[in-house]
């Protein structure tokens, strides 16, 4: 039974309480239905567990900004603790001092200067994508997930995966996905409700054999790149990764070595964010050759057809900007961000939130609200240009509305979040430079085969499925430029490629010298 005070929500049945009626994929959608029916904050009981689900910016602003000290814990994960001996920075508890120490490192070292520092390494990244998706069209999606795992790797490790199939790219997808395979909800005994599960010995428990796998691999793949900082450090040969400035400053930071571990395993998971988020770019502009089509003439008036885009380039880009501003409003890839837990009573508006109470923010319901957006479901940057937070000017907004709600809120808003804007940004800027995206063809038919907007993973992230298109560069003089700027890059590049392994130093030399005849 939900305690008097509780927001409402939906009926409960004894002792499960709305166990049977949660929804198990992709609960943004369900909660939102709920949101209509019982309003912008609404609670469910799981158990014993009480949720509350924040449907509008200003239950966000109320809850999650102002009152951050009762807000800012996370909801208990036994299963991400034994992987990580309780030092993954998302997941650890407010106000424990093992998040403040973790998170004051993260922040200090995403600082904007830190990252002004990066960009030279990030546009030769990027450059490396459009060199990638020209060489090998089909491959696009795995060559974005590539350049963003590298690509934080070189900011946060100082060492770039140069493949796919560079060993360290590999094992951090297969790592990653594990690790949310063994995290998320309904994918392993539900021992934070049921803490007794806990106990059951290893060999009757084949989720803690998984668990325990994940967490050698963890210690071993994270372990493996600081030991590379640290070689760097000791030789002498610092090229500014963050690692580098977090090992050198572990005295002042308090950082000891298991935390400097899980600090770059957590700030590299995060990376996630961003491949989804240009993943979902690809598609949109796939499916909209309207938008693409104006995305593109932006692109052409500020660069022009003779050099690859700057940096410099993105702040004459107003629609750029709309653009991804409507990509993800459209389809946030964190759709429900990360749960909080209060960790004191709060009484808001004549409504009780528990000590305990797990927090969700569904910004999918905050996206896709008809009572501020003409026509939610309808993909149009558009709406970014006439209002800035993309809301119909017609209407009197909700006064809590404010940017970058997708990067969540309060004490645990997201640390990346220019690392993350600057990833996708300078990718986009590229991609619509040198690249035309269309429907893919059946190849039976030969008939446009549009791709599924809805076909998303169902946990906490929602990343595109992978999906099939036709990548066409926009002229043979592009396609000679985007050759010549990767090879311009090498030096950038090299610089981040010292612990190379043998075999992608081997390709390296002659991906440049074929590219050089
Ligand atoms: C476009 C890309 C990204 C999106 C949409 C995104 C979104 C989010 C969201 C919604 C949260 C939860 C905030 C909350 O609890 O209120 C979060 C947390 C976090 N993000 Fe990001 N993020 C992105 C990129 C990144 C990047 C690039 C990094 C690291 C370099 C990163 C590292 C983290 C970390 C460590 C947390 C946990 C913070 C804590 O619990 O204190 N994110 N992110």
């Amino acid at each position: 039974r939900r305690q008097n005070g509780l927001p409402p929500g939906p009926p409960t049945y004894p002792i499960v309480g709305n166990l049977l009626t949660f929804p198990r994929k992709q609960p943004h959608i369900q909660f939102s239905a709920w949101a209509r029916t019982y309003g912008d904050i609404f609670s469910l009981k799981v158990m014993h567990l009480t949720i509350i689900v924040l449907n509008s910016p200003t239950a966000v602003k109320e809850l999650i900004d102002k009152r951050s000290q009762s807000t800012a814990n996370r909801p208990g994960s036994l299963i991400a603790d034994m992987i990580t001996g309780g030092l993954n920075m998302g997941a650890a508890r407010y106000p424990d001092k093992i998040w403040k120490t973790l998170r004051r490192a993260a922040v200090a070292m995403l600082n904007t200067n830190n990252l002004e520092k990066s960009k030279p390494m990030l546009r030769a990244e990027a450059s490396q994508l459009m060199l990638d998706v020209l060489r090998n069209p089909e491959n696009f999606y795995e060559d974005i997930s590539r350049l963003t795992t590298s690509s934080f790797l070189a900011i946060i490790y100082g060492h770039r995966a140069v493949r796919s199939s560079s060993s360290e790219a590999k094992v951090f997808r297969q790592l990653q996905l594990d690790f949310m395979n063994v995290v998320e909800v309904g994918k392993s005994p539900p021992v934070d409700l049921i803490p007794a599960l806990a106990w059951v010995p290893e060999r009757y428990a084949s989720w803690k054999r998984r668990v325990m796998s994940v967490s050698r691999r963890y210690d071993a793949l994270y372990g493996e790149l600081l030991s590379l900082v640290k070689g760097r450090v000791t030789r002498g040969q610092q090229n500014g990764a963050f690692m580098e400035d977090a090992y050198l400053r572990r005295n002042e930071l308090e950082l000891s070595d298991a935390m400097l571990l899980n600090l770059g395993g957590t700030l590299l998971g995060g990376s996630d964010t961003s491949s989804a988020v240009l993943q979902n770019l690809v598609l949109l502009l796939v499916a909209h050759p309207e938008v693409q089509a104006k995305a593109q003439k932006e692109v052409d008036d500020v660069v022009g057809h003779d050099r690859p885009p700057a940096w410099s380039d993105m702040e004459h880009m107003p629609y750029l900007r709309a653009l991804l501003e409507e990509v993800n409003r459209f389809r946030p890839v964190g759709p429900l961000a990360l749960p909080h837990a209060m960790s004191q009573d709060e009484w808001v508006d004549g409504l009780f939130f528990p000590k305990g109470a797990v927090l969700f923010i569904n910004l999918w319901a905050i996206f896709h609200d008809e009572r501020y957006f003409a026509n939610p479901e309808k993909f149009e940057p558009e709406r970014f240009l006439r209002h800035p937070l993309g809301v119909n000017p017609d209407v009197t907004d909700d006064p809590g509305r404010r940017e970058n709600m997708m990067f969540g809120g309060g004490r645990r808003v997201c640390p990346g979040i220019n690392a993350g804007k600057a990833v996708v940004g300078i990718n986009a800027v590229n991609l619509l430079w040198a690249f035309d995206f269309s429907p893919a063809k059946d190849p039976c038919s030969g008939e446009m085969v549009q791709p599924d907007l809805l076909a998303f993973t169902e946990g906490v992230n929602a990343t595109p499925l992978p999906f099939k298109c036709t990548i066409t560069p926009r002229s043979t003089a592009k396609a000679e430029i985007i050759c010549q700027c990767f090879l311009e890059q090498s030096d950038v590049l090299g610089l981040y490629e010292q612990d190379a392994s043998p075999e992608d130093k081997g390709y390296l030399s002659e991906l440049r010298s074929s590219l050089r005849r």
